[in-house]
């Protein structure tokens, strides 16, 4: 029986269904308590499941067994693939399976941001609500805008296809190639990423982290972007120069933001982002939720099970590892 090491809360049906082809070493939670005993099963484990992994060389180096690795994720920027396939070790993901939550997330956003949910929320809780709503309070129109998608795979496509079907809005986005379909499907233009950060009214940053796009969105873009503008981030906080856009927001190049990723995840309570009425502000909640984290988990098991009896898994991000 090959051996499989958990990370992170699985539900027992997906943990059954381990059980049932190998031994399963689980670790709900991985702390300085059970490191080293973490670090023995890795010694041993065939395959390596869960969320939330931040797998490094050294790591591979102490997992001379390790033959593939489910991570109950789409994105796939904290593992290091190149050095995994060169040592054959499959990488699998979960896409698909969270889109449409992810751009329910992304919409969200959107929607928090320009009516200033949050903010006004506290208002009324705050107990500040005396008399007829005014001006100072007032928020802006998502309906019939300018929404500008960097990057249009399947989350990108997703969030236009609300804005575009469900919100009437003009939808424009940057990628790396044209989506023909979706021009015919929602009228979405393909532009530059500068004429894209110039006619948006929102800017939704869905591209994955690589080294193409780390802080490909700094100071010039956010002086490109309208002073109405409010940048929406569902992908990998990097991508945004976090400075930058704390500048941004405190100078008032844009008019706002709606976040669920950072530079540094949690994210520091005394992070200036947070001092910002502006800011709408989540915990990386893109996928989270019941049903959704739980198709990710059966996905991410789907992969393991193939992958260990050598069959090609379903999602496999380096497939000929
Ligand atoms: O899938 C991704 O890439 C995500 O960012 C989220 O859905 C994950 O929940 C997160 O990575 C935790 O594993």
């Amino acid at each position: 029986r090959k051996r499989v090491v958990a990370v992170r809360r699985l539900h027992a049906a997906h943990l059954e269904q381990l059980k049932r082809e190998f031994y399963v070493d689980h670790f709900p939670d991985l702390d300085a308590g059970n490191a080293a005993r973490f670090r023995e099963a890795l010694y041993e484990a065939h395959g390596l499941i869960g969320g939330k992994l931040m797998v490094t060389p050294q790591m591979l180096d102490d997992a001379p067994n390790l033959e593939v690795i489910a991570t109950i994720s789409v994105g796939y920027d904290n593992f290091p693939v190149e050095e995994m396939t060169r040592r054959g070790i499959l990488l699998c993901n979960t896409p698909d399976v969270l889109t449409e939550t992810t751009a329910d997330t992304g919409f969200a956003l959107i929607m928090a941001a320009a009516r200033r949910v949050p903010e006004l929320d506290r208002f009324v809780r705050q107990g500040h609500w005396q008399m007829h709503i005014d001006e100072p309070h007032f928020g802006r129109d998502v309906h019939g805008k300018t929404l500008g998608l960097i990057g249009m795979g399947r989350i990108g496509a997703a969030v236009a296809r609300r804005g575009a079907l469900g919100f009437g809005m003009s939808v424009v986005y940057s990628n790396a190639s044209p989506k023909p379909h979706l021009e015919a499907e929602l009228g979405a233009q393909h532009c530059s990423l500068n004429e894209l950060l110039e006619c948006s009214d929102f800017v939704c940053v869905t591209v994955p982290l690589t080294n193409e796009t780390r802080h490909l969105i700094g100071r010039d873009a956010f002086r490109r972007m309208q002073r109405s503008a409010i940048l929406i981030n569902i992908a990998r906080g990097p991508v945004v120069e976090e400075g930058a856009l704390i500048q941004a927001l405190q100078e008032g190049w844009i008019a706002g933001a709606g976040l669920d990723v950072y530079e540094r995840e949690p994210l520091a309570a005394d992070s200036p982002l947070l001092q910002l009425p502006q800011v709408v502000a989540l915990p990386h909640i893109g996928s989270a939720t019941h049903e959704t984290r739980a198709a990710m988990a059966q996905c991410a098991v789907d992969n393991l099970l193939h992958a260990l009896r050598g069959e090609r898994p379903p999602n496999s991000v380096n497939g000929n590892a």
